[in-house]
């Protein structure tokens, strides 16, 4: 069987894919997204919110197989039901983003089934483009349902991922049985310097879009679904994404470098590192793990070091950014040759000699980093840094290299990680049902 993510269906009418398939009665432990967007709606009709005459759908089959130049269109919208793989992981990376994590306020299992129903509901309409209800109601006195800043804009290629913290499956909700033996918080590794405020969260949404406005709009009026039962714990607003998928250019990250030349990209390696394949909870099978690290970068030290140690952190040349054992950005990386002086070309305490596969049995990750800044802090700093966002079939993987790179990397000199977050990623639900919706069966 292929897990392969199924093209989009253009030729789907947009009415068809609103519609729920199940009944909304809650008896059988499943809700209907029908009756989930009508209530977190005010009871509005659903039937206005999916128009045949909405917008068109782009071609784009979350592969990474699109063109640059086709997902970066305001046209592109990618499904949300019926896929494999939620969107927003193998999807070609797009330019925004903004990560949130929630905490749970409640304590009642049927509260988070009905948040979760209720968000896919809306994020199947928002990745198509579509208001989540009424814009301009047509009662004077009734309070519009969407919020409106995204009316005119199109869909932006948005994709909206829904993460589980481990929480979830604590004492709370009754569902410690169906908790991946490999899923726990992470633990304190090497160089850590966490803020609890900025740590942890028992959901995460990661919204991507070419639009932030876009992006923006779809976590707002999400969180705002969520009051009574989850509140906002952190939250990153990315911008200009530093990390490369398939066919895609490589961009640069806020220190200057080319980041993401050697991302993983093939479906192969896909596969292999990012999708789960079920086997410990069949709830998870298409789906993959979280990692999210808010990461600071203390920039005016960065802009002081001279190029040539510059180079040296991360074993990659700047303008080019080939490894310092090569002159092309995508030579292979030949950790064993020597410079002029003996020592090794690319250092074996730089970024790349430590997180390469080749040094670390095989293993990879898939990373779909951000830059972000949040301006200044209160001594005049630029607050800035990675939103480092990373995707694998195991946490164990990020563990691994993390805890290599806490210790030694040359990087550490010019890094703190501040935020941390590790998140379940269930597959894509199908039509009738939502995220997750398997847990609770
Ligand atoms: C634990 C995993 C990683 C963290 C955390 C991380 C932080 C981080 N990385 C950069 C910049 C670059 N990283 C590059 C490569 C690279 N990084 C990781 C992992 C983590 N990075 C891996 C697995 C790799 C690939 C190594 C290889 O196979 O060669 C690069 C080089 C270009 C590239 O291949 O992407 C840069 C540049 C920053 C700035 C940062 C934290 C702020
Ligand atoms: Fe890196």
């Amino acid at each position: 069987m292929t897990t392969e993510p199924r093209p989009d269906d253009v030729s789907a009418p947009a009415s068809e894919a609103a519609a729920g398939t199940s009944p909304g009665a809650p008896a059988s432990g499943r809700f209907s997204r029908r009756a989930f967007l009508g209530a977190g709606l005010g009871g509005l009709a659903v039937g206005a919110l999916g128009g045949a005459g909405g917008t068109a759908w782009a071609r784009s089959d979350g592969s990474g197989s699109a063109s640059a130049a086709a997902s970066e269109s305001p046209e592109t919208a990618y499904a949300f039901y019926d896929q494999v793989h939620q969107a927003g992981i193998q999807t070609p990376q797009q330019h925004h983003a903004i990560f949130v994590s929630y905490d749970l306020t409640t304590t009642d299992a049927s509260d988070l089934q009905v948040l979760l129903a209720r968000w896919s509901a809306a994020i199947s309409e928002l990745q198509r483009g579509q208001s989540l209800g009424a814009v301009q109601p047509s009662h004077a006195n009734a309070v519009p349902t969407d919020t409106g800043e995204a009316a005119d804009l199109g869909p932006n290629g948005l994709t909206v991922t829904i993460g589980l913290g481990p929480g979830v499956f604590d004492h709370r909700f009754g569902l410690a049985e169906h908790k991946p033996a490999k899923f726990a918080d992470l633990p304190q590794l090497p160089s850590d310097q966490l803020e609890k405020s900025l740590t942890g969260g028992d959901l995460s949404l990661q919204a991507c879009a070419e639009d932030p406005q876009v992006a923006y709009h779809a976590i707002r009026d999400l969180s705002r679904m969520a009051q009574g039962t989850a509140v906002v714990r952190w939250t990153v607003m990315g911008f200009g994404r530093a990390s490369a998928g398939k066919g895609q250019t490589t961009p640069r990250n806020l220190m200057g470098f080319k980041d993401g030349t050697r991302n993983i990209k093939d479906d192969a390696d896909f596969q292999r590192f990012v999708w789960h394949d079920g086997v410990d909870q069949a709830w998870m099978k298409g789906g993959t793990y979280q990692v999210a690290r808010k990461i600071q970068m203390h920039i005016e030290n960065w802009d002081t070091d001279y190029i040539g140690d510059q180079q040296n952190v991360f074993g990659r040349s700047k303008q080019e950014g080939a490894p310092l054992s090569g002159t092309r950005e995508l030579d292979v990386p030949d950790f064993a040759r020597k410079g002029a002086d003996g020592d090794p070309a690319i250092p074996a305490t730089s970024h790349v000699a430590l997180a390469a596969h080749e040094n670390n049995g095989g293993l990879k990750i898939l990373r779909r980093s951000y830059n972000f800044t949040d301006g200044m802090n209160a001594d005049g700093q630029i607050n800035a840094g990675l939103l480092f966002i990373a995707y694998m079939n195991d946490p164990a993987a990020f563990v691994t290299l993390q805890t290599k790179l806490g210790r030694v990397d040359r990087l550490n000199e010019y890094i703190a990680h501040v935020g941390s977050g590790v998140f379940a990623v269930p597959p894509a639900p199908v039509s009738g049902s939502y995220v997750g919706e398997a847990l609770f069966r």
